[in-house]
């Protein structure tokens, strides 16, 4: 059962549901972002600040925000906003269905769509986005990429998962092993050796061949399994105390309680579409006891 509430969530509109199970989901129509997830029977899968800021074009802390048409500030580091402006601009939304215990929204989203982009992207190719969503035991999201253009079209992408957890500091992300990693924080190339942990900020690109992460949770005695399928980039980053205290929309001690592990393609892995072509990126997200 889910239901399309106007102005559902200080002003924002929401749709809102349960599976027949007693899982539960919210997406906010501004971005087509997934802000909860709370699979039959568990603690809610997805972070979402309690300061998150719900406002008309401002970026939710939190959920699955989708990156789009940057990364961001983009390959040349030169774009604003920051992940580009697929999340701040309401999607349509196309389709909701449930069948065999699972709920399925269908969101649209192209360049009329969004107010003032010329200021913002003058140089936009003419594209339509489609992103998918099944609410069941797991969560299935599939984000695709129309070049509806004449000329071809590069972008970046990603599903910028917060993951939620019981404490940060306990976590690990398993499946990155042996893989090239470049540090947002310092611009250095290294090679990922076994897990990542956190004791300290995290903020880095792996370029991976394997779609498949798992986030282990102690606190919450609780594995998250991402199997992601044409991705080339995992993101991982959790800010630590200091950054996040300097985030506004994130409580000062938040930043124990969730890790973003981000499916993705960037930098040199951005999608390159001939007129005509499309590209789909999907995710499956599970959760399983530790
Ligand atoms: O605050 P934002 O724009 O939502 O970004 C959050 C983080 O997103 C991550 O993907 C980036 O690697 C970080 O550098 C960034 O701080």
């Amino acid at each position: 059962m889910f239901e399309r509430l106007e102005d559902g969530h200080h002003g924002l509109s929401i749709v809102r549901g349960t599976t027949p199970d007693g899982g539960r989901f919210t997406v906010h129509e501004q971005g087509a972002h997934i802000t909860e997830w709370t699979p039959a029977g568990e603690e809610p899968v997805l972070f979402t600040s309690a300061y998150a800021r719900y406002e008309p074009r401002v970026a939710i802390r939190g959920g699955i925000p989708i990156c789009f048409p940057w990364f961001a500030n983009g390959r040349k580091d030169n774009k604003s906003p920051a992940h580009g402006f697929a999340r701040l601009a309401t999607w349509q939304l196309l389709e909701g269905r449930e069948n065999n215990g699972v709920t399925t929204l269908q969101w649209r989203l192209d360049p009329t769509m969004i107010p003032r982009l010329d200021g913002i992207d003058p140089d936009r190719n003419r594209f339509v986005l489609t992103c998918t969503q099944t609410f069941g035991t797991d969560l299935q999201v599939s984000l695709r990429i129309h070049n509806t253009d004449e000329v071809p079209l590069v972008v970046e992408e990603a599903l910028h998962t917060y993951l939620r957890v019981g404490d940060v500091r306990q976590a690990t992300v398993l499946g990155l092993a042996g893989t090239e990693i470049l540090s947002r924080r310092t611009g250095t190339w290294d090679t990922q050796i076994g897990p990542v942990t956190f004791a300290e900020e995290v903020d880095q690109i792996h370029w991976v061949s394997s779609g498949v992460t798992e986030l282990h949770d102690p606190a919450l005695g609780r594995r998250i399994i991402q199997t992601a399928t044409n991705s080339s980039n995992t993101v991982v980053w959790n800010p630590w105390a200091e950054n996040a205290a300097e985030l506004g929309d994130l409580g000062d001690d938040e930043w124990t309680e969730f890790v973003c592990v981000e499916t993705a393609n960037v930098r040199n892995k951005a999608i390159h579409l001939n007129p005509g072509q499309a590209h789909e990126l999907d995710l499956t997200i599970a959760v399983a006891p530790l």
